[in-house]
């Protein structure tokens, strides 16, 4: 490919990675523009994360070139040292920012260290002075002696972003690997507006995301890639969203739109001033047949409802009943006996097995039904596991790689497939659809109501609120562990369902 390189940031030609037979990364070339946010797009699976590791030199690519400035670099030589004096700069969703550190102390770990006086003494005052600066320079609403936790999670992002960029200096390319996820969407619009700042101010931006409407909001361009290959460029203001949503998941998707007239079955769940942890009192009934959305603000006790309905978190006080009858939740055992399915918010950490197969990964739930007369049946767990490998478009080698070979996004349609199987007569889900492609979010939308058209009930808790709004029948609101509100399908909107959670005084336009 040739390339005026004066005019671009920024040029990788004919980049390759592959695991085994996996063409991960397939031949990948694009020029970018300096001074614009280049949104890097992609199903789950298509090469995005490994082309930003293979820049930053984690990821140790087969072939290709990359030219910044006057330079070009052997992507199979690249380092994360050479990644950083050629002014990239990343900034991954597992931010390495400390929340119990000051904005002053993070600024400078990881960033441009302490100013030291003579004898190695930290010069405290100056450290401050410097991160004041950075907080000015950045238009960050925050001091330097503050708490970093105390921060909203959109500035603390922008304190790991300032921190990333005062490293080696102006220019070079700031990469933002989906930074986004899980934000609520006020949180997620002082983002892109710092974003759109550091362009504005001539920063080149790559932005990995899987929301569309971000894309929108503060791409100028957008890099399409699919099985590891470049399938398209183009100006988002120049498309509309059904042909986005076609160009990363190759054939048109159509909107979910829930039925307005279904009739609501019996009562499945019901809370009476239940009270658990950070939660409570809460009084819900869900009827067979509903998606019921779970809104609020970060500390609003969201997830924590749903922790409390599965038996992760002790309830307190109050009752339970399921069909009726009294149940007692003070383990995940009892929430797991009686049907009830929980996909945690934090996959790593709560529920996956990384190094376990997907086929045990997929089974755990169930394994008692492959036992029989003390023998394992791993050929009809192993079979199972690939039917819903397909029915849940996981993509995967094969149903023996350990979890950990998936991309992101396919990680988490493992957890969803791993409940959902169970028929659960309750579906809770935390933050469901995080890192998940357009196409796969479709999909799991679709199963979820397939398990509630089936009887079942689900409960989703979202930060997303058009998420809500496009998929459940009505969503409740809570803040300080209360419900605080509810919206109905015929007044559902994501506006109306923000208001609720700022305690309706402030208004937002979205
Ligand atoms: N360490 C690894 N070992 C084996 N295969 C891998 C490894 N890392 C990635 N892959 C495979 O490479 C392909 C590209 O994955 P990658 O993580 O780059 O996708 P992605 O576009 O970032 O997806 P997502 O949106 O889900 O994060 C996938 O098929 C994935 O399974």
């Amino acid at each position: 490919m040739s390339a005026d390189l004066s005019a671009h940031a920024l040029v990788l030609t004919d980049a390759h990675k592959s695991f085994g037979s996996n063409k991960a990364v397939d031949g990948v070339s694009f020029s970018l523009a300096a001074g614009q946010v280049h949104a890097l797009l992609g199903g789950n699976g298509s090469g995005k994360s490994t082309l930003i590791k293979m820049l930053a030199g984690v990821e140790r690519a087969d072939d290709g070139r990359l030219t910044i400035g006057d330079q070009t670099i052997a992507l199979s030589d690249m380092t994360p040292a050479r990644a950083a004096a050629a002014g990239l700069r990343f900034v991954h969703q597992q931010r390495s920012t400390f929340p119990e550190l000051t904005v002053a102390e993070n600024l400078a770990i990881g960033g441009y260290g302490f100013p030291l006086a003579p004898g190695g003494r930290v010069r405290w005052r100056a450290a401050r002075r410097r991160a004041a600066e950075v907080l000015e320079k950045y238009d960050i609403e925050a001091f330097p002696d503050q708490l970093l936790g105390e921060l909203g999670p959109a500035r603390q992002a922008m304190v790991a972003i300032a921190r990333a960029l005062q490293v080696g200096g102006a220019g070079g390319i700031l990469v933002l690997d989906e930074p986004t996820v899980s934000l609520p969407d006020t949180e997620v619009r002082l983002l892109l507006d710092a974003v759109r700042k550091h362009a504005d101010h001539g920063q080149t931006v790559i932005f990995v995301t899987h929301r569309l409407e971000e894309v929108f909001a503060v791409a100028d361009n957008a890099i399409l890639l699919r099985n590891g290959q470049l399938v398209s460029e183009v100006a988002p203001r120049s498309i509309t969203r059904g042909d986005l949503v076609e160009l990363i998941v190759g054939s048109a998707v159509d909107e979910i739109t829930p039925n307005d007239d279904a009739e609501l079955g019996p009562a499945v769940l019901e809370a009476e001033a239940l009270c658990a942890g950070p939660v409570g009192p809460v009084d819900l009934t869900l009827h067979a047949g509903e998606v019921v959305g779970v809104a609020g603000l970060v500390g609003s006790g969201r997830s924590s409802l749903l922790k409390a309905l599965f038996g992760v978190l002790p309830v307190e006080s109050g009752s339970v009943r399921l069909a009726g009858q009294p149940l007692s939740l003070a383990s995940p055992r009892d929430g797991m006996r009686a049907g009830i399915a929980y996909v945690p918010e934090n996959r790593a950490e709560d529920a996956a097995f990384p190094e376990l197969s997907l086929t045990d990964n997929v089974s755990v739930a169930v394994l008692s039904d492959y036992w029989r007369k003390g023998r394992l049946r791993a050929g009809l767990q192993r079979r199972d596991a690939r039917g819903l490998l397909s029915r849940f478009r996981i993509k995967a080698q094969s149903v023996e790689d350990p979890l950990s070979a998936l991309s992101g996004g396919n990680q988490q349609k493992v957890m969803v497939a791993r409940w959902l199987r169970r028929s659960p007569r309750v579906v809770l889900l935390d933050e469901p659809t995080q890192g998940v492609d357009v196409g796969a979010r479709h999909e799991i939308y679709l199963l979820i109501r397939e398990a509630v058209e089936a009887g079942a009930v689900a409960l989703i808790a979202s930060s997303d609120s058009e998420e809500l709004a496009a998929i459940c029948d009505r969503v409740i609101v809570l803040r300080g562990g209360r419900i605080v509100g509810e919206v109905p399908r015929t007044e559902l909107t994501s506006n109306r369902v923000e208001r609720l959670a700022h305690g309706q005084s402030k208004e937002v336009t979205v």
